[in-house]
């Protein structure tokens, strides 16, 4: 087989899953893109009509389009797509590259608003085509800052079946790298403005069980900063109970006065995606390794035990970091996710795998084990959406060469002498459930994903609902009014003690889940009673009293080392809102008296200086004050808005203790209670002058904006840029941006490269000093060498692909679209 190299080779090792790992990224050709297991197995399952297999086949072996998601708040968003839509995609109509007709890029029909994109361009295309290339350096400097997430089709589905809205308490389950983590941030964020950022009275936990690839989460989520955020590292399979206090809970009309009387309350959640680890073979367009290596073991393996999972993803983490331990158990994670779902709240189970093994199966089980949820018809959910109901019926394979006569699991065991039933890695879960079981659980209600229906990635995504309460929840104020201040004030005093992890953590034996469900009554208590303290997760079944919900109850005599140790994250600490720190930023930056001032969390090492000035809001903080932080493995919460000035300035006027910045990725959050004293006004040449400059002397600015700031003393300030007009460049919204004003000069506080994509977005140039030296640099190369000019760096992508969190290949010379 003719194979090329795929990026990364230098940290290959020798032998078994790394290598395979590795052959995944190898390109391979087309004529080798085969797999007589494959075609077997799916055959087998009947997953389409005959008429349309060798569509199905040859379209598998296709590259992938390229896709990306116009990112960010709502408003801004729809912006950046009216630029795409009305300056970009015009000049790339009609592109002729070697003689033959380039598309240009079109908008996903079925995504809401148009703000997805697809192009099947070539990378020399993108290099070499003058129209495709400024398009490309666009996509690369708006991907850096976040405006635009490249994220394969398909993995943007998710979370639009989720339907999240700014209220709801939503977890993501298995979250990195995280972009559909992006894509629920931004939902909670739907009524941000494009200057402000609202404060969303829900919450996102977006988890992941794998320490390293919490931090690409930080990194994809910092991008929409969120009060609501927070980044948990755990096995999400015993995802452990958060407890909260009564007055974040809400209860039903006829709750008993002894369970609305508790103190503390579980956190159950409106929505939760499980984007689960799976063997991916929907993702074989991206990665043709796959053809190599496909079994359906994996699938098999990946139902029950929670095999190494081979998507993509996670092939490419255990490339990285040689891991080798078990992954997740697919159902065990639904089965959890269940568990903590509030009544008429919803879950989508998504993987990007075809087998039914791994989907259809899965979700029948966990329907089958846990009562009171339903499969939601969401059939017109997105017109334009193409897409094959779910399956009723398939053949589990029982080894690696495709085995798939046995009908039932009774008759697979059967097949067995009594010394191999033992060791059977097969589940009666692992086969249909009878046609009647399939119709009543409505399992044509599943989408699945083919890529030849509309030139996608593979996938599957099930839509669950935990049955609504049987009469709604009257509001919250009206309820039980006399409890929850005296409650809280008790819970607020009491000592939580730290509730022990399931001892699975703790690498000891699983506990079986199974024994976790309780029969679901018509009880309509939405949070549960926190569970004791000193436990692992079990279910006490005696006490089925209070709650409709399962009682996970913490086993006495287990310790809850599991989960924090070794977990060395620094503490999170709300800071006074009459400390120092807070006060002075409430000065400097005019706050007015609705800034959430107590909700302010600094994470230092007891005594060390404060650096940075964190905000949460109100139900983060609850969590974070009620909850061990090691026991949860918090990685972080809420976003970065204040940092120290560190520098002379702000040690020359004595007062560096207290001297904060407005943080660029925190300006808007804070932007709704920034006072007049803090904001001054500035034109669209004030704005080019910053960008050209590190440094701009202040006595280079015209008037009002010179003698304004001038007046003013040193410090951090938020400039806001009025629309209007400099030659032919317009700015037709308003920008705020925060600056630092020194002695005799000023600073826009970007990022280098956030600077050239609002230059390049703004002034339809790169004015920036980073894009003059790499041209200068350009230049002197070209002129010491007596050959060509050598090609300048490109310019680095965003760090990680959006969607596999790998390290991204540069698809082209952004330094040389620069110079043009
Ligand atoms: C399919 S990927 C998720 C992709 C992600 N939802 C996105 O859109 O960017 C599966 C993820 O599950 C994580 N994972 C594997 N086992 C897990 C477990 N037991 N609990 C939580 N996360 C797990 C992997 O680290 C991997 O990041």
């Amino acid at each position: 087989m003719a194979k090329k190299k795929g990026r990364g080779q230098k940290g290959q090792k020798s032998g078994g899953r790394d290598e395979a790992a590795w052959a995944r990224t190898d390109v391979i050709e087309r004529e080798h893109m085969k797999n007589e297991r494959f075609e077997k197995y799916y055959k087998a399952q009947n997953i389409l009509p005959e008429s349309e297999w060798d569509t199905f086949l040859e379209k598998m072996k296709d590259p992938l389009p390229t896709t990306f998601r116009v990112a960010g708040s709502r408003q801004a968003a729809r912006l950046l797509n009216d630029t795409i839509k009305g300056v970009h995609v015009p000049h790339l109509g009609g592109v002729v590259f070697e003689g033959e007709s380039v598309s240009p890029p079109q908008q996903i029909p079925w995504y809401p608003e148009g703000l997805a994109w697809q192009f099947n361009v070539a990378k020399k295309v993108l290099r070499k085509s003058p129209e495709f290339k400024k398009f490309h350096s666009f996509l690369v400097f708006e991907t850096e800052v976040g405006n635009i997430s490249r994220q394969e089709a398909v993995s943007m589905l998710p979370p639009l079946f989720l339907e999240v809205e700014p209220h709801h308490r939503v977890i993501d389950m298995c979250a990195a790298p995280g972009s559909k983590t992006a894509q629920l941030l931004e939902a909670l964020h739907a009524n941000d403005t494009l200057t402000s950022s609202s404060i969303p009275s829900g919450l996102l936990i977006a988890n992941d069980s794998d320490y390293k690839r919490t931090y690409l989460l930080i990194h994809q989520s910092s991008r929409l900063p969120s009060p609501s955020l927070m980044v948990t590292n755990l096995d999400a399979s015993i995802f452990p109970a958060i407890k909260i206090p009564s007055e974040q809970t809400t209860f039903p009309a006829h709750t008993k006065a002894r369970v609305a009387a508790k103190r503390q309350y579980q956190l159950m959640f409106d929505r939760i995606l499980c984007d689960v680890p799976c063997s991916g073979d929907g993702t074989i367009r991206k990665n043709p390794g796959i053809w190599k290596h496909w079994s359906p073991m994996d699938g098999n393996g990946l139902h029950r035990f929670g095999l190494p999972c081979s998507c993509s993803i996670c092939a490419i983490r255990n490339e990285l970091t040689a891991v080798s331990a078990p992954l997740s158990l697919q159902l065990r994670i639904l089965q959890r996710a269940m568990r903590m779902l509030k009544k008429g709240g919803r879950i989508v189970y998504s993987t990007c795998s075809l087998n039914p093994v791994e989907n259809e199966a899965v979700v029948a089980a966990a329907l089958k084990s846990i009562p009171g949820f339903e499969l939601v018809d969401m059939s017109n959910h997105l017109p334009g959406l193409i897409y094959r109901q779910g399956m009723t019926s398939w053949k589990p394979s029982v080894n690696k060469e495709i085995n798939t006569e046995f009908a039932t699991y009774q008759d697979y065991i059967q097949s067995l002498d009594e010394a191999q039933r033992g060791n059977s890695k097969m589940l009666e879960s692992h086969w249909p459930p009878t046609p009647e079981e399939a119709e009543k659980l409505g399992l044509t209600r599943c989408f699945r994903i083919y890529p030849h229906l509309q030139d996608t990635g593979g996938f599957f995504i099930a839509v669950l609902q935990k049955k609504p309460p049987s009469k709604p929840a009257p509001p919250k104020e009206s309820v039980n009014s006399k409890r929850s201040a005296e409650a809280l004030a008790e819970a607020e005093k009491s000592d939580v003690k730290k509730p022990k992890l399931d001892n699975e953590m703790q690498g000891g034996a699983v506990e079986d889940r199974e024994t976790e469900e309780t029969e679901e009554g018509d009880d309509e208590v939405l949070d549960e009673p926190a569970q004791d303290a000193n436990a692992t997760m079990n279910v006490d079944q005696s006490n089925t009293e209070a709650s409709s919900e399962p009682k996970i109850r913490f086993k006495k005599g287990k310790t809850a080392e599991g989960a924090s140790a070794h977990f060395k994250e620094n503490p999170y600490t709300f800071i006074a809102p009459d400390d120092p720190i807070v006060t002075a930023c409430i000065e400097n930056f005019d706050l007015n008296s609705d800034f959430p001032k107590a909700n302010m969390l600094v994470r230092n090492p007891i005594g060390d200086t404060v650096r940075s000035l964190y905000m949460v809001n109100d139900i983060v903080k609850s969590i974070v004050q009620h909850n061990d932080y090691a026991r949860i493995r918090l990685m972080t919460a809420g976003t970065k808005v204040f940092g120290k000035q560190e520098g002379t300035e702000a040690k020359r006027e004595g007062n560096e203790t207290t001297h904060f910045r407005v943080l660029a990725e925190g300006l808007p959050v804070v932007m709704p209670y920034i006072g007049p004293k803090a904001i001054v006004e500035a034109d669209l040449a004030a704005l080019k002058t910053l960008l050209e400059a590190y440094y701009p002397l202040t006595s280079g600015f015209a008037d009002p904006f010179r003698s304004t700031i001038s007046e003013k003393p040193n410090g951090s300030y938020v400039v806001r840029f009025r629309p209007g007009q400099l030659g032919n460049v317009s700015l037709t919204h308003e920008l705020v941006l925060p600056i630092w004003k020194s002695n005799v000069s000023l600073t826009l506080m970007l990022e280098k490269r956030a600077k050239s994509a609002l230059s390049l977005r703004i002034f339809g140039e790169d004015v920036t000093v980073r894009a003059r030296e790499a041209a200068a640099k350009k230049r002197e190369q070209a002129q010491a060498s007596a050959e060509l000019p050598v090609e300048a760096p490109a310019i680095e992508e965003s760090a990680v692909d959006e969607e596999t969190g790998e390290n991204v290949e540069h698809l082209g010379n952004g330094a040389e679209e620069l110079e043009a």
